[in-house]
């Protein structure tokens, strides 16, 4: 039998949005204008074009570092609808419960169908005064079906989004997007990584995370193996990592061409050399597997979702991965490289894991810290685990 104090009481916060009627426009880099409705902040923003196909998490995608640089579309077409959490809710490290950085990432938003309602337990403040807040612009209203076969058939571009209180000039846009730096050529590291060392837990033994663009996720992920976490930014050599004297090391997730980050690339050469426990995670993997002589390729469009099926090779078990990368590493160039082939993608045979032919060295090009709903990718931090108590 039940008692009154086994059920939580529920409350549920709902908020209308009541975002004025502002004009919005797309404007891609071949000349194709897309007309909708503009929400959050009127401005004008470019960056890369790109979609993603998860159902939910716009909290969690919209705040990824990962998507710093690009103009992120969701395909599904109802967005908005539980809102936004509280942002200063944090957990017992002071790691934000909710989000994966402090802040909204990506350049603009593109939805079908905003939502004028939000209803959720959760809920502080719709998806409109969120982005509002945080100087972000976003277009409804549009057809992000026909949007996202664009972008299969062209592959990924830049683009513009404008959000305007005023008619706006296409021309004059234009002609920015023109001379706007590529996202390929841009280097985000000053950008989305930290500047200090940041430690959560005061364990003895700790696990450094190199920040190349980190999700709260794999903090908190390090933290759930019962080892304090070190973040550093990514640019911190192999002698101060190991001045923390770690168990293991993270190499983190994070936008952008791998090849940018040279010196992370070094750091990642010697932890190789020396056999120090290590886990790359997206970004991180493509870092990992350059130190170790493999080749990186930008994908057509990418892999932006969490339904992607990864086959681990080992035991020929099949998960279903969150991803969210643009660049991979080069099937063909495995064979002659320091690694084996761990895990593939079932959709279109990509490399999505790699293990060291005989160092301590583990890297999945998905993000086993991410969790739409199930856990089941959590054992690849166990791996690492399992690595740093050998
Ligand atoms: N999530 C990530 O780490 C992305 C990795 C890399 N910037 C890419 O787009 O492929």
């Amino acid at each position: 039998m039940h008692n009154n104090s086994d059920f939580t009481r529920v409350t549920i916060t709902t908020k209308k949005s009541n975002h004025a009627n502002k004009f919005g426009k797309l404007i891609f880099d071949d000349g194709t204008v897309l007309d909708g409705h503009g929400f959050g902040y009127s401005t004008t923003v470019f960056g890369e074009i790109v979609f993603n196909t998860g159902m939910v998490g716009y909290t969690e995608a919209l705040t990824d570092p990962s998507y710093n640089g690009q103009i992120l579309t969701l395909t599904y077409p109802l967005v908005g609808n539980y809102g936004v959490p509280d942002p200063s809710i944090v957990d017992k490290d002071g790691i934000s419960k909710f989000f994966e950085s402090d802040q909204i990432q990506i350049r603009g938003l593109v939805v079908h169908e905003l939502s004028l309602t939000a209803s959720h337990w959760n809920l502080s403040m719709t998806l409109d005064e969120w982005m509002n807040n945080e100087k972000v612009p976003g277009i409804s209203g549009i057809d992000t079906r026909e949007l996202t076969k664009k972008l299969r058939t062209g592959g990924v571009m830049m683009a513009a989004l404008v959000v305007s209180d005023t008619e706006i000039d296409v021309e004059s846009v234009k002609k920015q997007l023109e001379s706007t730096k590529h996202y390929d050529s841009e280097q985000f590291m000053d950008v989305v990584s930290t500047k200090e060392e940041q430690i959560y837990g005061d364990e003895e033994k700790s696990v450094v995370v190199i920040d190349t663009g980190a999700k709260n996720a794999i903090l908190r992920n390090v933290r759930e193996l019962g080892y304090k976490a070190i973040l550093v930014p990514w640019n911190t050599s192999y002698e101060n990592v190991m001045s923390y004297n770690p168990k293991g090391v993270v190499l983190s997730s994070g936008p952008g061409d791998p090849q940018k980050c040279p010196d992370t690339i070094d750091t990642a050469k010697k932890l190789i050399e020396n056999n120090i426990p290590t886990l790359g995670i997206c970004l991180g993997a493509q870092i990992i597997g350059i130190a170790g002589n493999t080749e990186t390729y930008k994908l057509k469009y990418g892999h932006r979702g969490q339904n992607k099926p990864c086959v681990n090779l080992e035991n020929n078990q099949v998960y279903v991965t969150s991803q969210n990368h643009g660049y991979g590493i080069t099937p063909e160039s495995i064979e002659k490289s320091d690694f084996k082939l761990w895990f593939t993608n079932a959709d279109d045979k990509t490399v999505e894991g790699i293990k060291h032919k005989k160092q301590s060295c583990i890297a999945v090009q998905f993000h086993p810290e991410a969790a739409p709903g199930p856990f089941d990718c959590k054992f690849v931090f166990e791996e690492l685990k399992k690595l740093m108590e050998k």
